[in-house]
């Protein structure tokens, strides 16, 4: 989806002097709040998280979570069944004896070693498939939640940069770490399985072998999951510059940018400043992988020394003569099965951390997105208009100091045509969003038919009002579908709405009509002019039949032709309806019931137009500046300039 382009709040170009956001200094906040959730912490909450990640898969699909977890936990047991054969086996063949016999003796627990890892596979090729079934059904549902929340959330939302970051890492990562936080629990689970296994084994045959036996993987363990953080510090501190890097890099690569990214050669500055951001990234990586390698290696030497001191132990216990030799063969192999499966499990478990992190990440957003939904209802739907009241109306933008709307007050009656005009930035886009129920304002009230909106259904408002916006979206979809948006397409209201804002006429020239696709990167689309353009998001607007229409700069890329036509069809759409124009062709509000000029976030004057011209203000300079603009015609040229009209084309 595109945006139609503005003339003033459109995406900045990237600055030529580094933008403040992709220094690292400006990722410290993220850094404070981080280093307030110890490792410890972040540990104990594991339980809980994997707990959260398994109702999300359950609720995906609950018989492959079910026969996932069942069966891993069954292929455990049959790990453990196969460990204690195998001791089984080494037992005979390690005592005194001719061998025929001792081969003999160990038989028995080699077929049963045979058979409990010839179940091992086959469940867990059964497990592998539920992962495999699970894993897609759990990323759709997540996905799913993650659009839910996005299109529902308040439009304010949009304009704060630390919620966007948020949003960024839930749809970067975070969604899709539901699944791997269940698969490493799982392996979790299945470890400990194999664990206690060992463990019983090493239990029974000295009491010293199992102690010694953790501290040989505790220092790999906690390497891994300090190594963990460390990643996940970094990318977390790294979050806003790589979504700088992401608008820039679709700067690069898109369809919208690539005719002004040539005419204005960007190409050098945007590459430049992508490579800069890269290299900040590429530098934080590296040193994570330098410190991750450091940890690493002191975890191993610990695990090193610790091994070192087991096996120690076992030749003392051998040399001493307090463990025989056959049991001392299956000691030896016990420990080396169950450190396999300790470091196995501490793996899963610093997976599970890890993931946890960016699963924490998703839920931190779900979370904040929750707290950005519109209150639920407390008043009775909007009825049919009667008046729209704003009183005292206050709004600042997130982030913003000064507000945007201070203490504004406006009225707007059945049937009348009321216009909001003002300089640029002056407020009136922001009013307008007000009005249509999109923004809610932080003091004052918009009343409908005297019910405060703030407490009202937003769709239930919304459905009553009809937008033509001025950032109206080009929706990669269908000519129809951009005009009737959500609702039924309807052959007479289309051909209506398409009379009256003189999209008729575009869509007479498209090849296949309103089903063409208004984009020109799918097979057969096809791509508008900025003025036909228009006309589609005006048609939008009036397919809506609504109360009240709104109406923002509807006719700034329009010809004078179809600027006059669209105004004659506002104005005879509000017999019986309702119409808020905001326009800088001041000509066109002459006839407005009402007009109130707004500066500098204030209604300054209200009046209709000959009032407003006999008061001699704001309006009455702006209305003469334009009009001076059409009559003043200079000193006139001694011979009048020949006109050249061209013929018009033979056929
Ligand atoms: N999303 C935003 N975040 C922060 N500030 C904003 C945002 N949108 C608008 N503003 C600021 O709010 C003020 C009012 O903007 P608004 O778009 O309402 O003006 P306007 O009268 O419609 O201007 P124009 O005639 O240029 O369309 C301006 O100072 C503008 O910079």
């Amino acid at each position: 989806m595109r945006f139609a382009p503005r003339r003033r709040k459109r995406v900045p170009a990237p600055a030529p002097t580094p933008q403040p956001q992709m220094t690292v200094s400006k990722y410290l906040p993220f850094l404070d709040e981080l280093t307030s959730t110890s490792m410890w912490r972040m540990a104990t909450r594991l339980p809980r998280l994997i707990g959260l990640a398994l109702g999300w898969a359950w609720r995906a699909d609950r018989w492959d979570t079910a026969a996932t977890i069942g069966l891993n936990l069954a292929a455990g047991v049959f790990t453990a069944v196969g460990l204690f054969a195998v001791t089984g086996v080494l037992e005979p063949l390690f005592t005194g004896g001719p061998t025929p016999e001792r081969v003999q003796a160990a038989l028995p627990s080699l077929a049963l070693v045979a058979a409990a890892y010839a179940a091992r596979a086959l469940l867990q090729a059964g497990a592998g498939w539920a992962q495999a079934r699970l894993r897609p059904q759990v990323e759709r549902r997540t996905e799913l939640h993650l659009f839910d929340l996005t299109s529902r959330i308040r439009l304010e939302a949009f304009d704060d940069s630390a919620f966007n970051d948020t949003m960024y890492r839930a749809r970067d990562r975070g969604q899709f770490e539901v699944s791997r936080v269940i698969t490493s629990a799982v392996d979790v689970l299945t470890g400990l399985v194999s664990i206690v296994a060992a463990a019983g084994v090493l239990a029974v045959l000295h009491p010293v072998l199992l102690p010694l036996l953790v501290l040989t993987v505790v220092p790999d363990g906690w390497a891994a999951a300090r190594a963990a953080r460390m990643r996940y510090e970094r990318i977390r501190e790294l979050t806003t510059g790589r979504r700088r890097k992401w608008a820039l890099g679709d700067m690069l690569a898109s369809r919208d940018s690539a005719a002004e990214l040539r005419a204005f050669t960007m190409r050098g500055f945007l590459i430049d400043e992508y490579t800069r951001i890269s290299d900040i990234e590429r530098a934080a990586m590296l040193t994570v992988a330098r410190r991750q390698t450091t940890t690493r290696l002191v975890g191993e030497a610990a695990g090193g020394v610790a091994t070192a001191a087991t096996f120690a132990a076992l030749g003392a216990l051998l040399v001493t003569g307090a463990m025989p030799l056959a049991v001392a063969g299956t000691a030896v192999f016990a420990i080396r099965t169950a450190q396999a499966s300790l470091a196995t499990l501490l793996f899963s478990l610093s997976t599970t951390y890890e993931s946890g992190l960016y699963f924490s990440d998703f839920l931190e957003f779900s979370r904040q997105a929750g707290g950005r939904l519109p209150p639920a209802p407390d008043t009775e739907p909007p009825g049919a208009l009667v008046e729209v009241r704003a009183r005292g109306v206050v709004f600042a933008y997130p982030g913003e100091q000064a507000p945007a709307l201070d203490g504004v007050d406006v009225d707007i009656r059945r049937g009348e045509v009321v216009a909001l005009v003002g300089e640029n930035g002056s407020g009136k886009s922001t009013l307008a969003r007000l009005l249509a129920g999109l923004y809610t304002p932080q003091a004052g009230a918009i009343r409908w038919n005297g019910a405060d909106t703030a407490g009202m259904d937003p769709d239930a408002l919304r459905g009553r009002i009809g937008l033509i916006n001025q950032e109206y979206a080009q929706w990669p979809l269908s000519a129809a579908r951009n005009v009737a948006m959500s609702a039924a397409a309807d052959d007479a209201r289309l051909g209506a709405a398409a009379r009256l804002s003189g999209a008729d006429e575009v869509v007479a020239e498209l090849v296949h009509g309103w089903d063409t696709v208004l984009d020109k990167r799918f097979v057969n689309g096809a791509d508008l002019s900025g003025g036909q353009w228009q006309r589609i998001a005006s048609a939008r607007g009036l397919y809506r039949d609504a109360d009240l229409l709104i109406a923002d700069e509807p006719t700034a890329a329009l010809d004078a032709r179809a600027e006059k036509r669209l105004f004659e069809s506002l104005h005879a759409h509000a017999q019986g309806r309702t119409v808020l124009l905001i326009t800088h062709r001041l000509a066109s509000v002459r006839m407005a019931d009402r007009i109130y000029v707004l500066d500098k976030g204030r209604v300054v004057e209200h009046g209709d137009h000959a009032r407003l011209m006999a008061c001699g203000g704001l309006y009455a300079e702006l209305f003469r500046m334009q009009a001076d603009a059409y009559t003043h015609t200079g000193a006139a040229p001694a011979e009048p300039p020949e006109a050249v009209v061209a013929e018009p084309p033979r056929r």
